[in-house]
Protein backbone atom coordinates (compact mmCIF):
# COMPACT_ATOMS: atom_id res chain seq x y z
CA UNK A 1 0.00 0.00 0.00
CA UNK A 2 1.12 3.34 -0.81
CA UNK A 3 2.65 5.37 2.26
CA UNK A 4 0.43 8.33 2.54
CA UNK A 5 3.76 10.28 3.30
CA UNK A 6 6.97 8.99 2.81
CA UNK A 7 10.22 11.27 3.91
CA UNK A 8 13.83 9.64 2.74
CA UNK A 9 17.25 11.13 3.93
CA UNK A 10 15.67 14.52 5.36
CA UNK A 11 18.34 16.76 6.52
CA UNK A 12 17.44 20.20 8.11
CA UNK A 13 20.38 22.14 10.00
CA UNK A 14 20.02 25.49 11.69
CA UNK A 15 23.85 26.97 11.40
CA UNK A 16 25.81 24.64 13.27
CA UNK A 17 22.85 22.32 14.41
CA UNK A 18 22.00 19.64 12.68
CA UNK A 19 18.31 18.74 13.95
CA UNK A 20 17.24 16.51 11.46
CA UNK A 21 20.35 14.15 10.07
CA UNK A 22 19.52 11.84 7.44
CA UNK A 23 16.22 10.64 8.96
CA UNK A 24 13.37 8.55 7.17
CA UNK A 25 9.85 8.73 7.71
CA UNK A 26 6.17 6.74 7.18
CA UNK A 27 2.56 7.23 7.65
CA UNK A 28 0.49 4.51 6.24
CA UNK A 29 -3.08 4.86 5.56
CA UNK A 30 -5.22 4.87 8.18
CA UNK A 31 -3.06 4.30 11.19
CA UNK A 32 -1.97 6.62 14.16
CA UNK A 33 1.94 6.76 13.97
CA UNK A 34 3.19 7.97 17.61
CA UNK A 35 6.62 10.09 17.53
CA UNK A 36 8.28 9.57 20.26
CA UNK A 37 11.98 10.66 21.26
CA UNK A 38 13.82 13.05 23.89
CA UNK A 39 13.50 16.39 24.05
CA UNK A 40 16.01 17.83 21.26
CA UNK A 41 15.74 14.49 19.40
CA UNK A 42 14.28 16.56 16.19
CA UNK A 43 10.85 15.05 16.49
CA UNK A 44 9.32 18.58 15.86
CA UNK A 45 12.07 18.80 13.23
CA UNK A 46 10.99 16.11 10.80
CA UNK A 47 6.85 16.86 11.21
CA UNK A 48 7.50 20.36 10.24
CA UNK A 49 9.68 19.92 7.35
CA UNK A 50 6.72 17.08 6.13
CA UNK A 51 4.01 20.07 6.98
CA UNK A 52 5.79 22.98 5.14
CA UNK A 53 6.39 24.72 8.45
CA UNK A 54 10.42 24.65 7.30
CA UNK A 55 11.80 23.59 4.02
CA UNK A 56 14.85 20.64 4.82
CA UNK A 57 18.11 21.13 3.28
CA UNK A 58 18.47 17.56 2.16
CA UNK A 59 16.24 14.75 1.18
CA UNK A 60 12.79 13.60 -0.36
CA UNK A 61 8.87 14.13 0.20
CA UNK A 62 6.37 11.79 -1.04
CA UNK A 63 3.04 12.14 -0.26
CA UNK A 64 0.62 9.38 -1.28
CA UNK A 65 3.69 8.94 -3.99
CA UNK A 66 4.27 12.28 -5.47
CA UNK A 67 7.04 14.42 -4.60
CA UNK A 68 6.30 17.56 -3.05
CA UNK A 69 8.39 20.83 -2.20
CA UNK A 70 5.97 22.81 0.08
CA UNK A 71 7.09 26.25 0.59
CA UNK A 72 4.76 27.41 2.94
CA UNK A 73 2.20 25.98 5.51
CA UNK A 74 -0.53 27.30 3.61
CA UNK A 75 0.55 25.12 0.67
CA UNK A 76 0.27 21.65 3.17
CA UNK A 77 -2.96 22.41 4.57
CA UNK A 78 -4.73 23.43 1.36
CA UNK A 79 -3.44 19.64 0.01
CA UNK A 80 -5.52 18.29 3.33
CA UNK A 81 -2.83 18.10 6.04
CA UNK A 82 -3.89 20.01 9.12
CA UNK A 83 -1.88 20.30 12.29
CA UNK A 84 -3.05 20.65 16.15
CA UNK A 85 -1.03 22.38 18.28
CA UNK A 86 -0.22 21.73 21.96
CA UNK A 87 -0.56 25.52 22.55
CA UNK A 88 -4.13 25.54 21.42
CA UNK A 89 -3.94 27.68 18.21
CA UNK A 90 -7.10 29.04 18.76
CA UNK A 91 -8.02 32.39 18.77
CA UNK A 92 -9.82 33.02 22.67
CA UNK A 93 -11.97 36.34 21.38
CA UNK A 94 -13.62 34.61 18.49
CA UNK A 95 -16.19 32.25 18.78
CA UNK A 96 -15.67 28.29 17.73
CA UNK A 97 -17.68 28.77 14.31
CA UNK A 98 -14.88 31.32 13.40
CA UNK A 99 -12.12 29.84 14.82
CA UNK A 100 -12.87 26.67 12.88
CA UNK A 101 -12.90 29.20 9.78
CA UNK A 102 -9.99 31.11 10.54
CA UNK A 103 -8.50 31.44 7.60
CA UNK A 104 -10.84 29.31 5.20
CA UNK A 105 -13.67 32.20 5.95
CA UNK A 106 -16.65 30.88 3.63
CA UNK A 107 -18.17 33.86 1.85
CA UNK A 108 -21.91 34.58 0.92
CA UNK A 109 -22.82 33.31 -2.79
CA UNK A 110 -22.72 35.82 -5.80
CA UNK A 111 -21.86 39.20 -5.73
CA UNK A 112 -21.69 39.99 -1.77
CA UNK A 113 -19.46 37.24 -1.14
CA UNK A 114 -16.94 37.51 -4.68
CA UNK A 115 -17.42 41.80 -4.81
CA UNK A 116 -18.23 42.66 -0.93
CA UNK A 117 -16.35 39.74 0.61
CA UNK A 118 -19.09 39.14 2.88
CA UNK A 119 -19.14 36.12 5.13
CA UNK A 120 -21.83 33.55 5.16
CA UNK A 121 -21.91 33.55 8.85
CA UNK A 122 -24.83 30.92 9.22
CA UNK A 123 -23.12 28.26 6.98
CA UNK A 124 -20.12 28.74 8.99
CA UNK A 125 -22.16 27.74 12.20
CA UNK A 126 -24.21 25.22 10.73
CA UNK A 127 -20.95 23.21 9.21
CA UNK A 128 -19.20 23.92 12.83
CA UNK A 129 -22.48 22.58 14.36
CA UNK A 130 -22.45 19.54 12.22
CA UNK A 131 -18.68 18.82 12.67
CA UNK A 132 -18.94 18.95 16.26
CA UNK A 133 -22.06 16.69 16.98
CA UNK A 134 -20.03 13.82 14.85
CA UNK A 135 -17.82 14.07 16.74
CA UNK A 136 -19.81 14.12 20.03
CA UNK A 137 -18.38 17.63 21.17
CA UNK A 138 -22.03 18.96 21.37
CA UNK A 139 -21.60 19.72 25.27
CA UNK A 140 -20.60 23.33 24.58
CA UNK A 141 -23.78 25.19 24.36
CA UNK A 142 -23.86 27.58 21.48
CA UNK A 143 -21.21 27.28 18.06
CA UNK A 144 -21.22 31.15 18.70
CA UNK A 145 -19.60 31.13 22.45
CA UNK A 146 -16.08 32.63 22.61
CA UNK A 147 -13.73 30.29 23.23
CA UNK A 148 -12.07 31.88 25.92
CA UNK A 149 -15.16 30.35 27.99
CA UNK A 150 -14.61 27.20 27.45
CA UNK A 151 -12.57 24.31 29.45
CA UNK A 152 -8.76 23.02 28.29
CA UNK A 153 -10.37 20.19 26.80
CA UNK A 154 -13.29 21.53 25.36
CA UNK A 155 -10.61 24.16 23.44
CA UNK A 156 -8.88 21.31 22.22
CA UNK A 157 -11.59 19.37 21.03
CA UNK A 158 -12.85 22.23 18.58
CA UNK A 159 -8.96 22.51 17.54
CA UNK A 160 -9.30 18.30 16.97
CA UNK A 161 -12.73 18.63 15.24
CA UNK A 162 -11.14 21.31 13.00
CA UNK A 163 -8.23 19.60 11.96
CA UNK A 164 -10.93 16.55 11.05
CA UNK A 165 -13.28 18.95 9.47
CA UNK A 166 -10.71 19.85 6.82
CA UNK A 167 -7.93 17.32 6.59
CA UNK A 168 -8.26 15.14 3.23
CA UNK A 169 -4.65 13.47 3.96
CA UNK A 170 -3.77 13.25 7.23
CA UNK A 171 -3.30 15.19 10.47
CA UNK A 172 -0.37 16.18 12.78
CA UNK A 173 -1.04 16.42 16.74
CA UNK A 174 1.97 17.79 18.26
CA UNK A 175 1.52 16.87 22.28
CA UNK A 176 -2.23 17.27 22.30
CA UNK A 177 -2.86 16.31 25.56
CA UNK A 178 0.26 18.22 27.45
CA UNK A 179 -1.87 21.34 28.98
CA UNK A 180 -4.98 19.19 29.91
CA UNK A 181 -5.82 17.47 32.92
CA UNK A 182 -6.32 13.68 33.31
CA UNK A 183 -10.14 13.71 32.04
CA UNK A 184 -10.02 16.09 29.56
CA UNK A 185 -6.91 14.12 28.53
CA UNK A 186 -9.54 11.09 27.95
CA UNK A 187 -11.93 12.89 25.92
CA UNK A 188 -8.78 13.73 23.53
CA UNK A 189 -7.68 10.32 23.24
CA UNK A 190 -11.55 9.36 22.25
CA UNK A 191 -11.27 11.81 19.93
CA UNK A 192 -8.53 10.76 18.38
CA UNK A 193 -9.35 7.18 18.35
CA UNK A 194 -12.55 8.87 16.37
CA UNK A 195 -10.77 10.71 13.98
CA UNK A 196 -8.79 7.65 13.28
CA UNK A 197 -12.16 5.72 12.62
CA UNK A 198 -13.26 7.81 10.13
CA UNK A 199 -10.34 6.76 8.16
CA UNK A 200 -7.42 10.27 8.62
CA UNK A 201 -4.08 8.55 9.56
CA UNK A 202 -2.81 10.83 12.10
CA UNK A 203 1.16 11.70 13.43
CA UNK A 204 1.00 11.98 17.41
CA UNK A 205 4.17 13.48 18.60
CA UNK A 206 3.91 12.56 22.45
CA UNK A 207 6.20 12.35 25.63
CA UNK A 208 3.28 10.41 27.24
CA UNK A 209 4.05 6.83 27.21
CA UNK A 210 0.73 5.19 28.06
CA UNK A 211 -1.10 7.65 26.04
CA UNK A 212 1.04 6.73 22.96
CA UNK A 213 0.39 2.83 24.02
CA UNK A 214 -3.27 3.02 23.87
CA UNK A 215 -3.69 4.67 20.77
CA UNK A 216 -0.77 4.35 18.31
CA UNK A 217 -0.57 1.51 16.02
CA UNK A 218 3.10 2.07 14.93
CA UNK A 219 5.41 3.87 17.49
CA UNK A 220 8.40 5.88 15.18
CA UNK A 221 11.14 6.59 17.04
CA UNK A 222 13.53 9.35 17.16
CA UNK A 223 17.28 9.91 18.35
CA UNK A 224 20.11 12.69 17.46
CA UNK A 225 17.91 13.52 14.48
CA UNK A 226 17.06 10.62 12.82
CA UNK A 227 14.58 7.74 13.05
CA UNK A 228 15.66 5.18 15.09
CA UNK A 229 13.46 2.36 14.31
CA UNK A 230 9.38 2.04 13.94
CA UNK A 231 7.76 -0.73 16.71
CA UNK A 232 4.61 -2.53 17.06
CA UNK A 233 3.48 -1.43 20.56
CA UNK A 234 2.22 -4.58 21.03
CA UNK A 235 5.46 -6.53 21.09
CA UNK A 236 7.21 -3.84 23.03
CA UNK A 237 7.05 -2.27 26.64
CA UNK A 238 6.54 1.61 27.28
CA UNK A 239 10.21 0.74 29.15
CA UNK A 240 11.44 -0.82 26.05
CA UNK A 241 10.36 1.91 23.93
CA UNK A 242 12.04 4.56 26.38
CA UNK A 243 15.15 2.22 26.66
CA UNK A 244 15.22 2.39 22.79
CA UNK A 245 14.81 6.29 22.88
CA UNK A 246 17.33 6.94 25.28
CA UNK A 247 20.16 4.26 23.70
CA UNK A 248 20.03 2.25 27.20
CA UNK A 249 18.56 -0.40 24.95
CA UNK A 250 19.88 -1.86 21.53
CA UNK A 251 17.18 -0.91 18.92
CA UNK A 252 15.69 -4.13 16.96
CA UNK A 253 15.97 -3.31 13.16
CA UNK A 254 14.89 0.53 11.32
CA UNK A 255 11.66 -1.39 10.47
CA UNK A 256 9.97 -3.63 13.23
CA UNK A 257 6.75 -2.49 12.46
N1 LIG B 1 14.43 27.27 14.74
C1 LIG B 1 15.49 26.67 15.28
N2 LIG B 1 16.69 27.31 15.36
C2 LIG B 1 17.78 26.72 15.89
N3 LIG B 1 17.78 25.46 16.38
C3 LIG B 1 16.64 24.77 16.33
C4 LIG B 1 15.43 25.34 15.80
N4 LIG B 1 14.44 24.41 15.89
C5 LIG B 1 15.01 23.31 16.46
N5 LIG B 1 16.32 23.53 16.72
C6 LIG B 1 17.26 22.57 17.33
O1 LIG B 1 17.12 21.35 16.64
C7 LIG B 1 17.17 20.25 17.56
C8 LIG B 1 15.90 19.43 17.44
O2 LIG B 1 14.79 20.17 17.96
P1 LIG B 1 13.29 19.70 17.91
O3 LIG B 1 12.46 20.78 18.47
O4 LIG B 1 12.96 19.18 16.58
O5 LIG B 1 13.32 18.48 18.94
P2 LIG B 1 12.12 17.71 19.65
O6 LIG B 1 12.48 16.26 19.59
O7 LIG B 1 10.83 18.10 19.05
O8 LIG B 1 12.25 18.24 21.13
P3 LIG B 1 11.17 18.48 22.30
O9 LIG B 1 10.70 17.14 22.72
O10 LIG B 1 12.01 19.13 23.34
O11 LIG B 1 10.11 19.37 21.72
C9 LIG B 1 17.41 20.85 18.93
O12 LIG B 1 18.77 20.83 19.20
C10 LIG B 1 16.91 22.27 18.77
O13 LIG B 1 17.56 23.13 19.65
Amino acid sequence: MTPVVSAKGIVKRYGHVTAIDHSDFELRPGEILAVIGDNGAGKSSIVKAICGATTPDEGEILIEGKPVKFSSPIEARDMGIEIVYQNLALSPALSIADNMFTGRELRKPGFLGKFLRMLDKPAMEKFAREKLTELGLMTVQSIKQPVETLSGGQRQGVAVARAAAFATKFIIMDEPTAALGVKESRKVLELIKDVRARGVPIILISHNMPHVFEVADRIHIHRLGKRLCTIDPKDYTMSDAVAFMTGAKEPPGQDAA
